[in-house]
């Protein structure tokens, strides 16, 4: 799966690699800057070829961001008028040395990825956990380094030493999860974190490592969970994310005494903000993302019921102007994408039907599977959220499916943004991923319908 969304990663950057030397031969102003920008750029053409097993190209998972900058520096050359060109010459003087330095970075990187792709193919078992500590050690700063010149912050990289005693060993546990434990910590700082431990000598555990790694570090947005480091120690592998503390979007919705499973207004609020996050990965983040994995478990909540999008292990790089890409992902059971089922092709569709499911949920009150009396058989037989619901829903009955939780009858205006959010859930759960809608409407429609619902509570005020 990481060997995936690292190759579309690179194809997209193979992509821009063309646009920016097009682009650089017609820039009229910064030529020389535009030049070397170019020139470095047409090194890391010739080198990419060279370098063939995705895994040991990790530590290049910054390259398409790096490019993408590169590009619209650019373009911006061309496109801006004389007078600006003459007073902005400066700044952008200092932005070229900027994107420059971060592509040398890289290219410094080169080699060592070389290296690692021979060792991986010496040791035959494929595992980059089989280089001796030494080199481990270099090759995770590599990645850190890597990443530290994509975000102002830097990423943080933390020894087993102090993540032991930042957990007290390991002693509380948050959650568990297909790829390993989470567990509570304070750092001496005082941050209180939530520490990822990653299962041993298991590959997937190992690949969902580095993709979370490489995809989440450099991403920053209210809405989504803040990874804050990793460590890489022998076996060891773990991700340390701020500490989310109500749980999460499922445990919430199954605790009838909490706040989110008694008031719309919170259900909503949690969808649109998870809606918020999905928008920034699919229209603005960069690279460009699709998550892959959203579940009423992968939406946090934090101390004031914000919701923050995590579970990025089965993330990919969207590739631009590519409608659909060939990668395999493994879905969550309940919110798994028909069309990508029978096709294998991800769209940015694909996070819109899952957000669909988890809009059932919030409606229902449901799992996204349940337990329905099968007549035939004589017997409660599983099946989905949205066989079980959507029928309902979209016959017009959408208060036969309705969780009675919140109110035991909605208002009228509660009723309406009810409804908006159903038939919302309802195009989004389109078999065809071209018939969904994009997720900016999605934004807007649960705006509404929030709006609707804040505006009920005012009037009864
Ligand atoms: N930042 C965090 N703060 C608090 N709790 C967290 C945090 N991250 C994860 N958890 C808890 O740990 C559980 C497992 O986390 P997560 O889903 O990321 O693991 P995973 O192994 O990637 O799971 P899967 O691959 O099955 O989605 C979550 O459901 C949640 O309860």
């Amino acid at each position: 799966m990481a060997a995936s969304a690292i190759i579309t990663g690179l194809v997209a950057a193979g992509g821009l690699i063309s646009k920016i030397i097009q682009a650089a031969d017609t820039a009229q102003h910064n030529k020389r800057e535009c030049k070397n920008l170019a020139s470095r750029v047409q090194m890391i053409a010739e080198l990419l070829p060279q370098v063939q097993d995705p895994e040991a190209m990790r530590p290049l998972a910054g390259l398409g961001e790096a490019l993408t900058e590169a590009h619209e520096l650019v373009q911006s050359c061309q496109r801006k008028g004389r007078t600006y060109r003459f007073f902005a010459a400066g700044r952008q003087s200092d932005r070229f040395r900027e994107v420059q330095g971060r592509i040398d970075s890289l290219l410094i990187l080169f080699p060592m990825v070389g290296l690692i792709g021979l060792a991986r193919r010496l040791d035959g078992t494929g595992h980059v956990s089989v280089l001796n500590r030494a080199s481990s050690s270099s090759v995770h700063s590599a990645v850190s380094h890597e990443v530290s010149e994509s975000d102002s912050e830097g990423a943080e990289v933390f020894t087993l030493a102090e993540i032991t005693a930042a957990t007290k060993n390991f002693g509380v546990v948050l959650g568990k999860g297909d790829s390993g434990t989470v567990y509570k910590g304070k750092l001496h700082d005082g941050r209180e974190v939530a520490v990822k431990r990653f299962r041993h000598g298991q590959r997937s555990a190992e690949a969902t490592f580095g993709t979370e790694l490489a995809i989440l570090h450099p991403v920053s947005h209210e809405h989504i969970v803040r990874l804050l480091g990793s460590c890489a120690e022998d076996e060891e592998r773990m991700l340390v994310y701020e500490n989310v503390d109500n749980g999460t979007l499922r445990d919430q919705l199954n605790n009838n005494a909490s706040p989110v499973a008694t008031s719309w207004k919170a259900r909503v609020g949690v969808l649109l903000g998870a809606a918020r996050a999905i928008y920034h990965l699919h229209c603005r983040a960069i690279p460009l993302l699709i998550h892959c994995n959203v579940t009423s478990s992968n939406i946090l909540l934090d101390r004031s019921w914000t919701p923050r999008l995590a579970g990025f292990g089965a993330s990919v790089w969207r590739a631009p102007d590519v409608e659909s890409q060939a990668v395999d992902i493994v879905q969550t059971y309940g919110y798994e994408d028909p069309e990508y089922r029978s096709t294998g092709g991800l769209k940015p569709a694909t996070d819109l039907y899952s957000l669909g499911v988890v809009m059932l949920e919030v409606l229902t009150g449901n799992q996204p599977v349940v337990a329905v009396w099968e007549e035939t058989k004589k017997t409660m037989v599983d099946t989905t959220l949205v066989s079980w619901a959507l029928p309902t829903i979209e016959a017009g009955q959408l208060g036969d499916v309705l969780d009675r939780r919140p109110t035991t009858e909605p208002t009228p205006q509660q009723r309406q943004a009810l409804q908006l959010v159903a038939s919302t859930a309802s195009i989004c759960l389109r078999l065809q991923g071209d018939n969904r809608p994009a997720i900016p409407d999605v934004v807007a429609n649960l705006e509404k319908a929030l709006q609707l619902i804040c505006n009920d509570m005012f009037g009864r005020l």
